[in-house]
């Protein structure tokens, strides 16, 4: 049974307001219907000659993120200047020594010494100001680049349909709106300034090496050329690396969140070991793959790392031959060695900054699969002037996607407006399928349902979720106030009204919690038992004030007393609406005035309860156990 994430809710939740997307200065909540779409969409794929689609580039996804640093552009460009000038001072102060050493100490120029060594310290100050400067200005506009791809993320979660959630495991998704953005932001901040400051200072200082003496700047370059093959090499193997790690980490996840909410259910079964291991595989896994992808990194940094070393041992004898035939000044060699010095962080930190970038081109990937997951259930155009809440299953089929069979079939009927009709049918019969098409959990896969005449499919979603409220058996509460649980579906409910609500679902033990209605439910409503958890989801649901009324076997954990009372107060309450009830006992189907027995995917017989007792045994032996021999007759019956 799926969990009860009511029509209401998900519109309340997903329109909860949130700053604006990408803005630094906040103009007002925007909802998840009224953002924009998220990330650029995705250029049609590019086809090879073969007239298959290529693979798209692994950058291409990251490159989609780019309209999320429009709104800090000012930041970002800040952030690239401060470090370009930081850079710019590094690579100055060795021609600054190498002007030192050449004039002021050569000619003996005392003033002249001052003068530089000034510039020099002034130089060094500059460039720690910068470095301070540069994070204080990229932190936020990178935290503000996280805070709206999430929040985006997030809206659109909300927006996909229950066909997703079914496909997607909640961890992996979890990893993908914690983990891989951080990733991203990492990389926002630091990788990718980095990779470009020392790429520019790479091919600025090797200039100035060639400017100083030529043939020891060709050595230099040409030691580039064995660095640029083994960044290409190493960077299938990482990606591919990158992501395992980053997928497993989504398994993990996943497992540690089954595991958190199953804990009553592994305890019960004294299930520990088993769910222990289970997760034990999955961390191994994780493991082993992380000391993979650490052992290639470790590999590639030093291969990364001794190319510089060799290329200095090469210049530093080459220079000092040089030096000796006078073809060279003291101060030109100092200056070459300590600008060749300097390029060993840069060239060395490429390794470990590509392999930031590969970890956050997988982190883009993984997030846009989200994004460009298609929201089958699509927006209709249309609202309703008067609804009536006249509903219609015309031919209605459903299928769950990727299933073989069909759960319902040639479903067809009407619910006048204020009528209530109970459907009854064994376990696993499709009442609970049935139920959820009618606010568009799931979209029919054949015929169409209709409220007043209009097709589902062409109103508007928030409109069809303000018309329908529906609560399932397995209700789910949210981590918040027990007053706001209630009031998800209509914020704006007055006090009578919630009073009346927890009147219809005798939930009056939500004012001897602690804290009265203020009382916070604990995560999933555990704190609640059965019957209370669904009591509350039914004063939900009521407290809507929808004009269809959708109720999932909400009354199956309340005792027979309770049950009694509030049958009689939703007696009161079905009366104003049309409802579909569904129901397991005679005592539910009574509130009914009809009722539609559902067997095998499709309505077999829609009567009064008593025209159905008397007609359809197979109705008769479900609703009551007195009838138990008459169906095992039926069977019998039918086996014949
Ligand atoms: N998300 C899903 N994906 C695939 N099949 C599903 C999914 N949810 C339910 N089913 C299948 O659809 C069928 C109908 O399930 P449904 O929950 O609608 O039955 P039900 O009549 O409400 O049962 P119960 O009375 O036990 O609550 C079952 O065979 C079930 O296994």
């Amino acid at each position: 049974m799926p969990a009860d994430v009511t029509a209401h809710a998900s519109a309340q939740v997903s329109s909860a307001p949130t700053p604006a997307t990408g803005r630094e200065a906040t103009s007002g909540p925007l909802t998840a219907e009224d953002r924009p779409a998220a990330m650029a969409p995705p250029a049609p794929p590019r086809r090879g000659r073969d007239g298959q689609p290529r693979k798209r580039r692994s950058s291409a996804n990251l490159w989609r993120l780019r309209q999320y640093m429009v709104p800090f552009r000012t930041r970002f460009v800040l952030t690239v200047l401060f470090a370009a000038v930081g850079t710019g001072a590094t690579i100055v102060v060795p021609l600054v020594t190498k002007a030192v050493i050449d004039g002021p100490i050569a000619g003996s120029d005392r003033t002249g010494l001052y003068a530089l060594g000034l510039l020099a310290m002034t130089l060094g100050v500059v460039e720690a100001s910068l470095m301070f400067l540069r994070r204080w200005v990229v932190s936020r506009a990178t935290n503000g680049v996280e805070f709206a791809v999430r929040t985006d993320l997030y809206a659109k979660l909300q927006r996909l349909p229950m066909a997703f959630h079914d496909r997607w495991q909640s961890g992996q998704l979890l990893s993908r709106i914690m983990s891989d953005l951080a990733t991203i932001r990492r990389f926002l901040g630091f990788g990718l300034l980095f990779i470009l400051t020392n790429i520019a200072q790479i091919l600025v200082t090797t200039a100035i090496l060639l400017h100083l003496y030529w043939p020891l700047g060709l050595v230099v370059l040409a030691s580039t050329v064995p660095i640029t093959v083994l960044c290409l090499k190493n960077e299938r193997a990482f990606t591919r690396l990158s992501r395992k790690v980053q997928d497993q980490n989504g398994d993990v996840a996943s497992t540690i969140e089954e595991g958190a909410y199953g804990l009553r259910v592994i305890k019960s079964f004294g299930r520990g070991r088993h769910a222990f291991a289970k997760f034990d595989a999955r961390s191994v896994q994780l493991y082993d793959t992380s000391v993979e992808r650490v052992q290639l990194s470790a590999r590639f940094w030093t291969m990364l790392a001794v190319i510089p070393n060799l290329t200095l041992i090469v210049v530093l004898g080459l220079g000092a031959v040089a030096a000796g035939q006078q073809q060279i000044t003291l101060g030109t060699l100092v200056a070459f060695i300590t600008l060749m010095l300097s390029l060993v962080w840069p060239v060395t930190a490429l390794g470990f900054l590509l392999a930031q970038a590969q970890e956050s081109m997988t982190a883009a990937d993984r997030i846009a699969e989200i994004f460009d997951s298609e929201n089958e259930i699509a927006d209709g155009p249309r609202t309703l002037e008067q609804v009536q809440g006249r509903l219609r299953f015309e031919g209605v089929g459903f299928r769950f996607a990727g299933s073989a069979t069909d759960v319902l079939h040639d479903v067809d009927l009407e619910v006048a407006p204020g009528e209530t009709v109970a459907l009854v049918g064994a376990t696993g019969s499709g009442k609970s399928t049935l139920t959820m098409l009618v606010p568009r959990l799931y979209d029919v896969t054949a015929g169409r349902i209709t409220i007043d005449g209009v097709d589902l499919r062409e109103l508007r979603l928030a409109e069809l979720r303000r018309v329908v409220a529906i609560a399932f058996e397995d209700p789910t509460l949210f981590s918040m106030s027990a007053r706001e649980n209630l009031t998800l579906g209509r914020p704006d409910a007055s006090e009578a009204d919630v009073e009346e609500a927890i009147d219809v679902a005798q939930a009056h033990f939500v004012h001897d919690l602690p804290w009265g209605l203020a009382t916070r439910i604990g995560e999933q409503g555990m704190s609640l038992s059965g019957g209370q958890r669904q009591r509350l989801a039914l004063a939900r649901a009521v407290l809507a004030k929808p004009s269809v009324l959708v109720l999932d076997d909400t009354l199956s954990a309340l005792d027979i007393h309770t049950e009694a009372l509030v049958e009689e107060a939703l007696k009161r309450v079905l009366t104003g609406v049309t409802g579909i009830v569904v129901a397991h006992r005679a005592s539910t189907v009574l509130l009914a005035d009809r009722v539609a027995m559902l067997s095998g995917g499709t309505i077999t017989a829609v009567g009064t309860h008593t025209d159905l007792l008397a007609e359809v045994p197979e109705y008769r032996a479900l609703l009551s156990a007195e009838y138990e021999d008459e169906l095992d007759e039926l069977l019998l019956e039918e086996a014949r």
